[in-house]
């Protein structure tokens, strides 16, 4: 095996291994050149698929460890996020299909337990790996055939409620199970917040550690060489008094910190941990987020996620487009409404960059918050400001802020403070896959009194949006948007408000009236223009807003055509029952009117293009024309 991690042309180790039952065989150095080799395989891999690198080649070693040492699929592995799993993959039966991760059809981008025994539990959103694992524990103590449970949480997620939460109750129990603590020092932004000095704290006063190890009564657990070290600290400890790790108060064994990348270290460490531990085990990891291959070691976010690239220079290959991204069609137009508002700030749950709010911190740095993985803390931290009598948007993922639902309910819906959501990523993202759709915001959203919900048709209309969302001050707002480009529509020069409730006519038609909510509009024009290719033209109207309907609007797309389509890139449950609600109570069914909702299917739609997801959502243009052309009764030949 060369050096290189570019080099592919040896893997001999790596051929041999089937499944971890074959690392049981290796010796401590070939298990060192087994972790290189998939340190170069996973590379090797992403270059070809995209994906999320950084993380993975920081848990190659603490991979291979694991294997080496526990039992999986018996003893469950449980990793946060699951992002960091493709080494993990590798080892676990699924090498000869790496290569088709996060393509339809092929591997998910993170752990799913429908795809290996060796995946116990699925993962997407982080912090959910403790309470897991708890669980697991919990199973085992009563009797489930399980083995041990070894959560496996980053520093960045350890920053979330649930993980406290988890800690907390598992410290509690006091049964044996263990968390490996992987910090990098790196969310996919640096990490903010005392938590993340906290640990540098403990790293950097390692020596003092070893002293609280010592005090604490931890050295049993220590390897034997470690131990000698650890007696000689608890003797200078005797008669001083010393406060526990956070961990430690938890009710948690501090072991650590640990080099992540040296095996000589993790090894042994595991090894006396499985053979000696009787309670909860916290294990701290000190690694580097994209180890081992310098263009993502060199990146600001240790190469967190790539697409896909040239393996010898790391330079990423993207699609050209000049439409801009959404996402940054709202950082742009959020700067521009904040200069002539100083209320204005932005608030994001460790998303700076996906969610565009670093390019607002860099021209509003005191007006701008990043707090972490902590969506529930961030939408209540929100409400605070709002009513304080700032102006907060609060920018977070559809999927994400699925996580502070209840603080929207309580804290902002139910006392009415303008807080203003910007939900990027609505809809289906593609290759992340049904863990991060944005599927269900409409529905969760508008189904709130007094909340105003819009979806953004193009780019332009999120100008128009942000600045709406600005304006408005009556109680909380929303607009979504999607991942990715825009149309390439002619932009304003400044957002103007819209008029709250009002949507937009398109284009005039007969027969069908097609009523679109958010970026479907698109395919719904596509579909137009094949209907008029057979003498039919449906009327096409943007609705802007789910809540509050545009009754006006609906009330003329009823009385003037014989049947109406809504569509949306949500779920049931969201702008068309809303209007179906509408349509019901004005009695219009009662005579026969012919209504369709088009939403996403009563199913989570695996990884794929958006294009496919959408495809098999059942929602592109051919896909509408049809629609219409069976609403009207029109017979077609099926295609191909
Ligand atoms: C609830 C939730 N919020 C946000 C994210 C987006 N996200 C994915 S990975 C990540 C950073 C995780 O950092 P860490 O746990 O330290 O893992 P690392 O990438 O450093 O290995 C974030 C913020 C998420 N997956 N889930
Ligand atoms: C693992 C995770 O949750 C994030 O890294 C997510 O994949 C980011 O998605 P975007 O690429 O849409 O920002
Ligand atoms: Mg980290």
């Amino acid at each position: 095996m060369s050096d290189n991690p570019n080099d592919q042309t040896a893997t001999p180790l790596l051929d041999k291994v089937r499944l971890p039952s074959d690392l049981k065989g290796l010796s401590d150095a070939e298990l060192k050149t087994l972790a290189n080799e998939l340190r170069a395989e996973t590379i090797s891999a992403v270059s070809q698929t995209g994906g999320h690198l950084g993380a993975g080649l920081g848990v190659v070693e603490l991979t291979v460890a694991l294997h080496a040492v526990f039992d999986a699929p018996r003893d469950k592995i449980v990793w946060d996020v699951g992002h960091q799993c493709y080494p993990h993959k590798i080892l676990t039966g699924r090498r000869d299909r790496i290569r088709t991760l996060r393509t339809k059809g092929g591997l998910s981008g993170f752990t799913k337990r429908s795809e290996s025994p060796y995946d116990p539990f699925g993962a997407g959103h982080s912090s959910t790996s403790i309470s897991a694992a708890t669980g697991f524990t919990m199973g085992r103590e009563l009797g489930a055939e399980t083995g041990d449970a070894i959560a496996v949480i980053g520093d960045g997620a350890m920053s979330g409620g649930m993980a406290f939460e988890a800690m907390n109750h598992a410290g509690h129990l006091g049964k044996r199970m263990f968390v490996v603590l992987n910090d990098n020092e790196m969310s996919i932004a640096p990490p903010v917040g005392a938590l993340s000095s906290y640990l540098t704290r403990l790293y950097s006063e390692a020596p003092l550690q070893d002293l609280k190890s010592a005090a604490k009564g931890a050295v049993g657990l220590l390897p034997v060489p470690f131990q000698l070290g650890a007696r000689r600290a608890k003797e200078m400890l005797k008669g001083i008094a010393m406060g526990g790790t956070l961990f430690e108060e938890l009710g948690f064994s501090y072991v650590g910190p640990v080099d992540g990348h040296d095996l000589d270290q993790l090894l042994p460490l595991l090894r006396t941990l499985k053979a000696r531990a009787t309670g909860p085990v916290l294990i701290h990891t000190l690694t580097k987020k994209g180890k081992g291959y310098a263009p993502a070691e060199s990146r600001p976010d240790g190469g967190h996620a790539t697409a896909k690239f040239d393996l010898n220079t790391g330079e990423q290959k993207k699609s050209p487009s000049n439409a801009p991204s959404y996402t940054k069609v709202f950082a742009e137009s959020l700067i521009k409404e904040a200069a002539k508002d100083e209320k204005i700030v932005g608030i994001t749950a460790a998303m700076p960059d996906g969610t565009g709010l670093k390019q607002f911190a860099g021209v509003y740095p005191r007006r701008c918050f990043d707090v972490g993985i902590a969506e529930q803390h961030a939408v209540t931290f929100s409400a605070g400001l709002a009513a304080s009598g700032m102006k907060p948007f609060c920018a977070i993922y559809s999927t994400f802020l699925q996580r502070g639902y209840d603080q929207i309910v309580h804290d902002i819906a139910i006392q009415r403070l303008p807080v203003r959501f910007a939900i990027d990523r609505a809809g289906l993202v593609g290759a992340d896959g049904a863990t991060h759709a944005g599927s269900f915001d409409v529905g969760f959203m508008s189904s709130l009194p007094g909340m105003v919900v819009m979806a953004a048709a193009d780019e332009a209309e999120l100008v128009h949006m942000v600045a709406t969302a600005a304006a408005y001050d009556d109680g909380p707002i929303a607009f979504r948007y999607p991942r990715g480009e825009g149309m390439g529509v002619d932009m304003p020069e400044e957002g103007v408000p819209l008029k709250i409730g009002k949507g937009r006519m398109i284009a005039e038609g007969a027969r069908v009236a097609i009523l679109s909510y958010g970026t479907r509009l698109a395919e719904v024009l596509k579909a137009r223009e094949a209907l008029q290719a057979r003498g039919l033209a449906p009327t096409i109207a943007d609705a802007r807003f789910a809540k509050p309907l545009d009754t006006d609007l609906i009330d003329r797309l009823v009385a003037e055509h014989e049947a109406l389509i809504c569509i949306e890139e949500g779920a049931v449950g969201g702008f068309g029952s809303h209007v179906a609600q509408y349509l019901s109570d004005q009695g219009v069914f009662d005579h026969g009117f012919k209504f369709r909702s088009m939403v996403l299917p009563d199913t989570f739609i695996d990884h794929a293009s958006p294009e496919d997801m959408y495809h098999s959502a059942g929602m592109d243009a051919p896909q509408i024309e049809a629609k219409v052309l069976e609403l009207l009764g029109v017979a077609v030949a099926k295609r191909a």
